[in-house]
């Protein structure tokens, strides 16, 4: 006997489009190629849609949305090329139904990151997101990437030196002629750092639009370009040497959110593959319990821009 085909058969008791049906928190495994590496694979959490176009019709199909991303995760590897086939399909499958497509893949993608100065290695995850739409035809590309490093505030360590000066000055009140070592040694103890500014884990999230320069998702290449430009990314292997390099960083990037945000929005506008980009810099506080927190785009009408 055959089997009901309610999304086939059945009309909609309310009749109207919508702008997305499909699936989301859809969990599994996938090779995934960036940049020009080896493809890696990672445990990605995936959201497919179409639109609803056709008023009348009951639902759009969800397996054939489903068995074009399982065939996607066991025959082959996520890159733009496949990408751009899935939402094609999507859009083949749903021909009488559909004219928009959306995917969202979320993972986290490893990287071996070198130490400062110790030529150890370690591991890095950092959080990705790869959107890719299909619009009337006209395809729309979008990565997403977040960047922990370390942020210390200027504000903090220019008080901190008043305070290291006014140490030295009592210390030294009665004596006006200091030997280099006295002054030295001085400097090695606990007064010569009285007080500390503080510093605090902090987290850039970046969105680029790709255009056709990218035949590969730039992953790596948007990363490094992040923590070059800050200076303070958070470290994996360290051994001294990579904290005393660490600290000497910290100590020469001061930066408040405002200055995190700003050389960002600097190093990111001459890059010509990118159409627009937006940019949340999160200082978690050392100082406050709440964040401090800045937000900018590349300032593209009808774009990121708010
Ligand atoms: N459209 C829709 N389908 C749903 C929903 N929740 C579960 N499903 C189920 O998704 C299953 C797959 O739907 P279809 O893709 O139409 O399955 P099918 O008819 O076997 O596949 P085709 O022959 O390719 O149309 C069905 O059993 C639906 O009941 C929902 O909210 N909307």
């Amino acid at each position: 006997m055959a089997m009901p085909d309610i999304a086939n058969s059945a009309q909609a008791q309310t009749e109207g489009t919508l702008d997305r049906v499909g699936m989301s928190n859809i969990e599994l495994p996938l090779m995934v190629q960036t940049d020009d590496c080896a493809p890696q694979q990672v445990s990605a959490s995936a959201e497919l849609f179409v639109n609803l176009g056709d008023a009348q019709a009951k639902g759009i199909h969800m397996s054939r949305l489903y068995l074009q991303l399982d065939q996607l995760s066991t025959e082959s590897e996520l890159t733009l090329e496949t990408l751009t086939t899935l939402l094609e399909g999507f859009i083949e499958s749903h021909h009488e139904l559909s004219q928009q497509a959306f995917v969202k893949f979320s993972f986290d993608y490893h990287l071996r990151r070198k130490s400062l100065i110790s030529e150890k290695r370690g591991w890095k995850a950092y959080p990705v997101v790869i959107i890719g739409q299909l619009i009337n035809g006209e395809f729309n590309f979008e990565l997403q990437v977040n960047v922990p490093y370390s942020s210390t505030c200027p504000c903090s360590a220019a008080l901190a030196r008043q305070l290291i000066q006014d140490t030295f000055a009592q210390q030294y009140a009665e004596q006006d002629n200091i030997e280099k070592d006295e002054i030295l040694a001085w400097l090695g103890s606990t007064q010569g750092i009285v007080a500390t500014p503080h510093s605090q884990r902090s987290v850039v999230e970046v969105k680029v639009k790709l255009n056709a320069d990218n035949n590969s998702f730039p992953v790596i290449e948007l990363i490094d370009l992040i923590e070059d430009t800050l200076k303070t990314p958070v470290q994996a292997a360290v051994k001294r040497e990579d904290e005393q390099e660490f600290a000497r960083l910290n100590g020469q990037n001061l930066m408040f959110c405002e200055d995190a945000a700003r050389q960002l929005q600097y190093a990111l506008h001459p890059q010509v593959k990118f159409d627009d980009f937006w940019l949340r810099v999160n200082h978690y506080e050392s100082l406050h319990a709440h964040d401090a927190v800045s937000i900018t785009t590349k300032g593209i009408a009808g774009g990121y821009q708010p």
